[in-house]
């Protein structure tokens, strides 16, 4: 480990780019700036921006449209900040490490070569919101940047502690549907929360259990005991469970086939490396919160006053309860704190604030000074003092996560 270089870790999600630059001089990564293109899904693109005491908040980017206009962006962007010194030339970045949704069965990160590539090309049809743009980064910064080792870091990874009973689905175990189980997501997430928080409780991670929420454009619930995933709502992809900015989460499998006669047809959206069925499409992109309020924005569907903005947000919190209860039960009642993470679990004090008041039977109670004034704090104490349970506000951090996991394997990745 160790040099004057810098790690760069890039973070795909369905409607925000974040990119961190790090350097790589301690075994800890030292954070030098960060960036993030939100609002993807709903135009225009808003830049922030920070490096020390720099910051730029909302600024307006009318030409950034998609994940390659934002990463382009982003890059021109750091390579010209006079402030960034470590940063000047394409040979300054070691190692760019990118974060793949769904790993299938990989257990670790890997080096991206062709048959990690091609591997996880093949895994594109399980995460179609996915997969196909972190390749389409990947080819593109291979390009812009020949001489950095490019890493993929799995959100599935931490849910491999999951038990079988809770994995397998019950239907019939070809050999081939044996790899039809539940993976999970936001896996990065969950071991940035579990870190964190962790610290902030003064615990070991062995020894905390939790119960945190995910809550961006994709939305996820985790139960974490004694550090390790024992449950997660998404499953062997990112559609089930809680409904999203357009995916519809749970509903009964057979809804589908009453919404179209042709489920199984191929949509027209199928590209060469991404096979995606009309009912996959459907389910993916044209249901959630959009498809009751006309916006992907969260923020604006939980400050509109319409009956639909009511009626989206009342569904997300009865999604949110509903597993929650299940797994306090899981967990035995075990539970170190109730966590809130995520765009919409950072930002939404309302949402948290009806959450928690939803889970007074179970001894959670939101102070209300407390929760309308999160700062920046990596975590935040919203409970009330009286309360049984801990609620916390954490700001998770994917990009620092797979840095850090980038740090510990230094010498094994530079080797390819
Ligand atoms: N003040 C706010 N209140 C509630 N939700 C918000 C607020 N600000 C942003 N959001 C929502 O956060 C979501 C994006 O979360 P994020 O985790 O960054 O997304 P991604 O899934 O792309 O990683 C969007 O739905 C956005 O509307
Ligand atoms: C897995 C997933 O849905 O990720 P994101 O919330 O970043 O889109
Ligand atoms: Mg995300």
């Amino acid at each position: 480990m160790s040099s004057s270089k810098t790690i760069l870790a890039i973070n795909a999600g369905s409607s925000s780019l974040k990119v961190s630059i790090f350097s790589a001089e301690s075994d800890t990564p030292n954070q030098l700036a960060e960036i993030e293109i939100s609002g993807l899904s709903s135009p225009p693109a808003t830049l922030k921006y920070s490096r020390g005491d720099e910051k730029i908040k909302g600024k307006e980017l009318e030409n950034v449209k998609n994940q390659g206009d934002a990463l382009d962006y982003i890059l021109d962007h750091l390579m010209n900040d006079d402030g960034l010194p470590q940063l000047k030339d394409k040979e300054d970045i070691e190692f760019a490490c990118h974060r793949v949704v769904h790993g299938g069965d990989y257990s670790q990160a890997q080096v991206i070569n062709r048959d990690t590539y091609h591997h996880i090309e093949r895994l594109s049809d399980l995460a179609p919101l996915h997969n196909a743009s972190a390749l389409s980064l990947i080819k593109s910064l291979h390009e812009t940047l020949p001489s950095t080792i490019n890493l993929a870091f799995f959100d599935t990874t931490f849910h491999s502690t999951i038990p079988r009973h809770i994995s397998t689905y019950p239907v019939p175990q070809s050999s081939k549907s044996n790899n039809l189980r539940k993976y999970g997501f936001h896996g990065l997430s969950y071991a940035s929360i579990l870190r964190s928080t962790s610290s902030f409780l003064k615990k070991p991670p062995s020894s905390t259990s939790l119960i945190a929420l995910h809550l961006g454009s994709g939305a996820s619930a985790c139960a974490i005991r004694n550090g390790k995933s024992l449950d997660t709502s998404m499953g062997l992809t990112p559609l089930s469970g809680l409904p999203g900015a357009t995916r519809s989460g749970d509903v009964d499998p057979a809804l589908v086939f009453h919404m179209t006669n042709s489920a199984g047809d191929m949509s027209a959206s199928s590209t060469k490396e991404l096979h995606i069925t009309q009912a996959e499409e459907m389910l993916n992109k044209k249901c959630g919160w959009n498809a009751l309020t006309g916006t992907t924005d969260f923020g604006a569907v939980i400050a509109g006053e319409r009956e639909e903005d009511k009626l989206a947000v009342d569904i997300l919190v009865d999604r949110i309860i509903g597993l929650v209860g299940a797994y306090f039960v899981r967990l035995g009642g075990e539970v170190d704190a109730l966590v809130f993470a995520g765009g919409i679990g950072e930002k939404g004090a309302e949402l948290r604030n009806k959450v928690v008041d939803s889970l007074r039977c179970l001894g959670f109670a939101i102070d209300e000074g407390k929760n309308g004034k999160v700062g920046d704090g990596v975590v935040e104490d919203v409970g009330s003092d009286e309360a049984r349970y801990k609620v916390l506000v954490c700001r998770t951090d994917e990009q620092a996560e797979m840095a850090r996991g980038c740090l510990e394997r230094w010498d094994e990745f530079k080797k390819g």
